[in-house]
């Protein structure tokens, strides 16, 4: 089986990918601006230097502007000063863009050309060419969040320890009643629901991820394109109340931001008697963390949607926030 190394760089050249392309020996796609094409066909053509990184041999460009799809999350992020992983950066680096097309997204747009270095050759993308982005930049295709019917499309990751009830919690969620007693480990689960919640539709991609274990490596894919989490643990296992802080701080350090919307959910609260956690020690971490937080049962479907509810709550805080009351001008001063 072949392997495809794909890598996203900036246009001033920050490689996203751990591999520079001096190691990469393999076609490379690579997203640039139109501006960056002038400056790397420039470099092209001086010697190189061995502070200037190289070319890569066979590389393919896409070139130009996608459409932008105004949003929240996005221009947050596009605005931190100093955003901590390179996809950030990459982000926070569109508005250099030209104005007149200053946009920056992945859905790739019928004005799309690939350059092809080898034989300088372009060519116009077809509309109906499948998107050629994968791996890191599904964190830039979800940044687009409505489609033509007003539906907001919010991708939220369910994480935690092994067995705390996350693949239980989501069943009873998208298709209830569904609780099954048996154990069987979960490597990845997707599934969709549509809501309706405070007057807006929802279409949700729901991700069940596989259990976590505290020296586990952080899966990246988690870390971007992702709206909202719901972070669980067992109210009879302290193990998997201690990792939801860890989990929390590795999802703030991938995405490079203060604050995710995130609910914490204390599962198995039928089992009263097992219970390791109280309710306040819950509470008091959701507060110091930012999130949300409810106890809930699969087994007993109690609380289960409401787990959701109060992630479209966090999620409905942090990109639809209500507009604010007008305060009263000077022109209204002493009107009723
Ligand atoms: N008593 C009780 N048991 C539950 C509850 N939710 C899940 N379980 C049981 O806990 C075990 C693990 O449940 P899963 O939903 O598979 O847990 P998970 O977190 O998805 O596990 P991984 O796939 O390993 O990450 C199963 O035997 C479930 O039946 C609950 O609310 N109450």
């Amino acid at each position: 089986m072949s392997t495809t190394n794909l890598i996203i760089t900036s246009p001033t050249s920050t490689i996203v990918s751990r591999n520079s392309p001096r190691s990469v020996n393999l076609p490379t796609l690579v997203v640039h601006s139109p501006v960056h094409r002038e400056h790397q066909k420039r470099r092209n053509s001086e010697p190189a230097s061995p502070t200037t990184p190289t070319t890569p041999q066979h590389s393919t460009y896409f070139t130009g502007f996608p459409s932008y799809t105004p949003d929240p999350w996005n221009a947050r992020l596009a605005s931190r000063k100093s955003p901590k992983s390179p996809l950030h950066r990459c982000m926070a680096l569109a508005p250099q863009f030209p104005s007149s097309r200053s946009s920056f997204s992945t859905t790739v747009s019928p004005s799309l050309t690939r350059y092809d270095s080898e034989d300088d050759s372009e060519t116009l993308i077809d509309e109906e060419e499948p998107t050629p982005f994968i791996g890191n930049s599904l964190y830039l295709h979800n940044i687009s969040m409505s489609n033509s019917a007003g539906t907001m499309k919010r991708k939220v990751v369910i994480m935690g320890s092994p067995s705390v009830g996350k693949t239980s919690l989501t069943q009873q969620y998208v298709a209830p009643p569904t609780y099954n007693a048996s154990y069987y480990p979960t490597i990845e689960d997707t599934s969709h629901k549509t809501v309706s919640y405070n007057g807006v539709q929802y279409e949700c991609e729901i991700i069940d991820s596989a259990g976590l274990e505290e020296y586990s490596l952080f899966p990246g894919k988690y870390g971007i394109g992702v709206h909202g989490y719901i972070l669980v643990y067992s109210i009879t296992s302290r193990q998997s109340f201690n990792m939801i802080s860890t989990v929390h701080d590795k999802i703030l350090d991938y995405a490079g931001l203060e604050k995710v919307p995130c609910v914490i959910v204390g599962q198995k609260v039928d089992l009263q008697s097992e219970r390791a956690i109280t309710t306040a020690e819950g509470e008091a971490l959701a507060k110091k963390l930012n999130a949300g937080f409810i106890e809930s049962s699969a087994k007993d479907n109690k609380n289960v949607s409401k787990a959701f509810d109060v992630l479209l709550a966090e999620m409905q805080k942090e990109y639809n926030p209500a507009p604010e009351k007008k305060k009263s001008s000077w022109w209204g001063w002493g009107a009723k």
